[in-house]
């Protein structure tokens, strides 16, 4: 039996930006990078995705992967994890969060101000926020358009104000390369 870290997390990196502005990669990246003992990369929407998956027939990876198949059902389950998240706005971080044992926690897609809120209550010295940011011309080119309902919605823009970033990161082929701006930051 896998025994709970007592101490909790020695760093929480939180993780937000528009839809292919390169949450995914960039956050992947940082584990790479890291390694596995060490990082372990916090998707909040995984266990949404996976209880989505289970009650409409759905195909999981798909629904986890890039492409165009979770887009198709998007705004769909956005509707559903509000109806969770109303309820309980820690559900998915808490979810998300258990049985992780790796000293640093890279959550990639924080959406609402209360997934910050929940880390920042439970680890307040841990916590930074960051931002990735990319032009919308970029995003096109990585498969992205705008979407009624999606990219006007709090699930795309809850973060937009409010938040105090401690960094931002810009993912373009023209800015600092990735590598670069993460030494700037971190020792990453
Ligand atoms: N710096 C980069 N170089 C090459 N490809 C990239 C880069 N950043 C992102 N991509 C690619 O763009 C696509 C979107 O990136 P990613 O899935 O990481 O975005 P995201 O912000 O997680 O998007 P979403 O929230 O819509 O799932 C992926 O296919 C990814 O591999
Ligand atoms: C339904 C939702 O979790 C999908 C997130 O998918 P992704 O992080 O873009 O792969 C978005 C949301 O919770 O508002």
């Amino acid at each position: 039996m896998t025994e709970e870290r007592d101490s909790g997390p020695k760093l929480v990196l939180i993780f937000s930006g528009k839809r292919k502005s390169g949450k995914d990669y960039v956050t992947d990246l940082i584990q790479n990078r890291l390694g596995l003992e060490a990082c372990c990369v916090v998707r909040l929407s995984a266990p949404l995705k996976r209880q989505y998956a289970q009650e409409h027939g759905l195909d999981l990876d798909q629904l986890l992967g890039p492409g165009p198949y979770k887009e198709q059902h998007r705004a769909d389950m956005i509707c559903w994890g509000e109806s969770c998240r109303n309820q309980d706005p820690g559900f998915f971080c808490r979810l998300a969060t258990r049985g992780v044992r790796q000293p640093v926690w890279v959550v990639s897609d924080a959406r609402r101000l209360s997934d910050i809120q929940w880390f920042q209550s439970k680890f307040p010295n841990q916590t930074h926020n960051i931002r990735i940011q990319c032009s919308e011309e970029t995003r096109a080119q990585r498969g992205w358009s705008f979407t009624p309902g999606v990219d006007d919605a709090e699930s795309e823009c809850g973060l937009d104000s409010g938040v105090e970033f401690d960094w931002l990161i810009t993912n373009e082929a023209e800015a600092l390369p990735l590598d670069e701006q993460l030494q700037l930051h971190t020792s990453l």
